[in-house]
């Protein structure tokens, strides 16, 4: 796990060592020229300096690569405040300055220190159009702190952000780089260490689930049955939707579910023979048993008055239950199941995508995407449930705080996966995780089974969700 930090915890902390000796931007300028040189010792350098402190690290940068004899020109687009008399006296050597976009074509790399932290307001048409000129050059470019024009708390450009091979971050890394459009902004990015190892550190804002968590209650024991690792029912598969309920069922029970039941709304198959280990009942039948320890409703559910009677039957038992797809459209269109959710004792997990999140937050879905953290912790505050907010950089919150899944790529956007993520969560949570503990495991393997599947297939097309199912289990194996 790597703490992620706001821009305004940064601001703190940027405060506490306002005084520190040798001052932060020229440790900065200095990491970054070193970063530089190691990977393109030799080239010309472009850099874009900015008015503020970002720009204040991209010169102090220039400076350390001027002093290492490499060619460089500096665009200085918006008026620098304060300039220190070494930067100043950088800025008026002969033919370092150019003064448009044009002047940094023939560059090799672009070093943007245009705007980091302190990006405040919507960019105007004459930068928008300079940082599009500048991706159009299809150079490296290496942005510090954040590609210019990305919000480094939300991960959404305003309204455009310059498309970097490469982040340094300084200081800390930000939930932007990691959730929303982040990802296909930042590049890969590397965390600059400015300070001291045993400097104190504000408490992070999130994590970044980048390695798979330790699960030690998945260590199987000799003396053990099938009834240690509980039953699960999965409630969903109404007519023309019984694949949906199948996926969740192979997944539980390819990841350890000690007995998995499906409950269809529309009881067409008595036996899944792909999967025969399944026992397929109807959902009325299935929901009077005694002998469940979990259940998940959703995958391919449907939104009849049968799926309402069923949702609202699983919200008044005592059994944790899993929410996902029609089970949330049904609980956004009533608000006394809202109220059932909120008050139960027994725990729950909800695990919508952005546009059935926006719809339990009378939100468009634009807005969500806007603000992912903010809109899983509002669900979480709200139905006072465990929330995994699926999409690019998938968000797991809970009262305890917040992590942004750092796997999985764009190839996972196809039907199906969601069944099977919502499977996984509740097999690994009937096994004696917690459901968030389950959620951010679930999502990180399912992820990672995409990335490794992604080495093969460049252009990520056309992963089917149960091509996922093997990969991992074997990930779970591990
Ligand atoms: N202060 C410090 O101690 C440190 C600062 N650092 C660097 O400083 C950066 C933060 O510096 P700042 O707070 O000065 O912020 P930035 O340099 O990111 O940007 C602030 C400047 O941009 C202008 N601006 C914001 N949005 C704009 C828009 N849409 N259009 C035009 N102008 C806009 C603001 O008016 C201000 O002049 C970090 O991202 C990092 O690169 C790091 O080196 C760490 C240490
Ligand atoms: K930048």
């Amino acid at each position: 796990m790597t703490p992620l930090y706001l821009s305004a915890t940064l601001r703190r902390l940027e405060a506490d060592y306002a005084q520190h000796e040798p001052p932060l931007i020229e440790l900065a300028g200095k990491s970054i020229a070193q970063w530089l040189l190691a990977r393109y010792r030799g080239s010309r350098f472009g850099v874009l300096v900015g008015p503020g402190n970002n720009g204040a690290d991209a010169l102090a940068c220039a400076r350390r690569l001027r002093e290492a004899g490499q060619a460089l020109h500096c665009l200085v687009p918006l008026a620098r405040k304060a300039l220190s008399s070494p930067d100043a006296a950088l800025l008026a050597l002969s033919g370092l300055q150019v003064v448009d976009s044009a002047g940094l074509s023939e560059c090799d790399v672009i070093v943007d220190g245009l705007f980091g932290l302190g990006l405040n307001r919507r960019l105007d048409t004459s930068i928008t159009g300079l940082l599009e000129a500048i991706d159009g050059f299809g150079k490296p470019i290496v942005a510090i702190d954040a590609p210019s024009g990305l919000d480094s708390d939300r991960g959404v450009p305003s309204p455009v952000a310059l498309h970097a091979t490469h982040t340094l971050s300084m200081l800390g890394a930000k939930p932007g780089y990691y959730t929303a459009a982040g990802r296909d902004y930042c590049g890969e990015v590397h965390l600059i260490e400015l300070l001291p190892p045993t400097a104190a550190r504000p408490a992070a804002d999130a994590q970044l689930i980048d390695t798979q968590p330790n699960a030690p209650q998945l260590h199987r024991q000799h003396v053990s049955h099938k009834g240690t690792y509980g039953t699960l029912a999965i409630f969903g598969g109404s007519a023309g939707m019984t694949g949906a309920a199948l996926l969740a069922g192979r997944m539980a029970a390819k990841s350890g579910a000690g007995k998995v039941y499906l409950g269809l709304l529309d009881p067409v198959l008595g036996v899944d023979v792909l999967q025969p280990e399944l026992m397929l009942q109807a959902a009325t039948d299935l929901v009077k048993r005694s002998d469940l320890d979990l259940a998940a409703i959703g995958p391919g559910l449907g939104r009849s008055q049968a799926a309402q009677a069923l949702l609202q039957q699983l919200l008044a038992s005592d059994l944790p239950l899993l929410l996902d797809a029609d089970a949330l459209n049904l609980l956004s269109s009533a608000a006394e199941l809202q109220q059932q959710l909120r008050t139960r004792t027994a725990p729950s997990i909800i695990t919508p995508h952005p546009a059935e999140a926006a719809r339990l937050l009378g939100l468009p879905t634009n807005k969500v995407q806007e603000d992912r953290l903010a809109a899983a912790r509002e669900l979480q505050a709200r139905l006072n449930t465990a929330v995994l907010l699926k999409g690019s950089g998938t968000i797991c919150a809970d009262c305890a705080g917040i992590s942004i899944n750092g796997s999985g790529n764009g190839a996972l956007a196809t039907a199906g996966q969601g069944d099977i993520l919502s499977g996984l969560i509740a097999s690994l949570w009937l096994q004696g995780l917690s459901p968030i503990d389950a959620a951010r495991l679930s999502a990180f393997v399912h992820g990672h089974a995409a990335d490794d599947w992604r080495m093969q297939h460049r252009n990520g097309l056309g992963l089917c969700a149960s091509e996922l199912i093997e990969p991992i289990r074997t990930l779970l194996n591990r």
